[in-house]
């Protein structure tokens, strides 16, 4: 579903380069962690797959075609079939859970509808059930500013969820809840990855947690693929190479 070919990124021209040559495959329904030191280049790789960061080089393909931004439009297309969580949740803070989610299916426009108070009754039907899902439906009305960090992450999954993602890409998703949280946030991204077939693609700090859920983890190092593999594989050498310094 998703390709990356000698995919190199460096944000100043005199600069280092933070991503090498990343060659890359992603199948549809994949569990993939990556993990790197500080500074690998894990975030940029996440966000030169949805685009938000230009590659320099190289090419992104999305189901056989190329993503290099032609337009807006579809540049949109391309995103919205692309759920993105983060370690800070980026939420609306003052809003309800409710309108969290209904602005990560319209978009920044609903902003204003959410404002104005104008949705479908569809639109909302389909937001609470994305929200039963991730079991936050009885804090529909709740204030995210109120919400514990795993509630809230469960909220930011909702939103990711209710534009009917092919890949959810998660840079650092739980490295701000204590350990039983994080564990239950990725048992309800392995759950939502075997049910509906939701690839995901997160970026994690912990090599536990990648070892317990991912059926792939891709060590980084220095912005090269220094490592490919199953969970098994992962031992001592491989370890060392991926957080090894320069
Ligand atoms: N917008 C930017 N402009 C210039 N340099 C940047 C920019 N974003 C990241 N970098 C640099 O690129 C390198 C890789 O950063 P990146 O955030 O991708 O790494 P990371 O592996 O996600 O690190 P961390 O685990 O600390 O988040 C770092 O040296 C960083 O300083």
């Amino acid at each position: 579903m998703l390709e990356l070919r000698h995919m190199h990124k460096q944000y100043t021209k005199t600069g280092q380069a933070v991503l090498r040559d990343i060659d890359l495959t992603i199948r549809q329904g994949e569990f993939v962690a990556v993990l790197g030191s500080s500074g690998a280049g894990k975030s940029t790789l996440i966000r030169c797959i949805n685009q938000l960061v230009l590659p320099s080089s190289g090419e992104v393909l999305w189901e056989g075609k190329h993503v290099q931004a032609k337009s807006r439009a579809d540049m949109r297309r391309h995103r919205q079939q692309i759920g993105m969580i983060f370690q800070g949740f980026h939420l609306l803070e003052r809003a309800d859970v409710l309108t969290n989610v209904l602005v990560g299916r319209f978009g920044d426009m609903s902003v204003l509808r959410a404002i104005a108070g104008r949705f479908q009754r569809e639109e909302i039907n389909a937001a609470e059930q994305v929200l039963q899902r991730v079991g936050m439906l009885e804090f529909r009305h709740a204030r995210v500013r109120d919400l514990s960090g795993g509630q809230k992450q469960r909220v930011a999954i909702a939103r990711a969820l209710v534009q009917r993602p092919k890949l959810i890409l998660g840079d650092e998703p739980v490295s701000n809840l204590d350990p039983v949280t994080a564990e239950g946030i990725m048992k309800l991204l392995q759950e939502l990855c075997r049910e509906q077939g939701i690839t995901m693609l997160l970026n994690l700090h912990s090599v536990e947690l990648a070892k317990a859920f991912a059926s792939r983890i891709i060590g980084l190092a220095h912005g090269r693929i220094v490592f490919d593999g199953g969970p098994a594989e992962l031992d001592a050498a491989v370890l060392q190479s991926i957080y090894s310094a320069r």
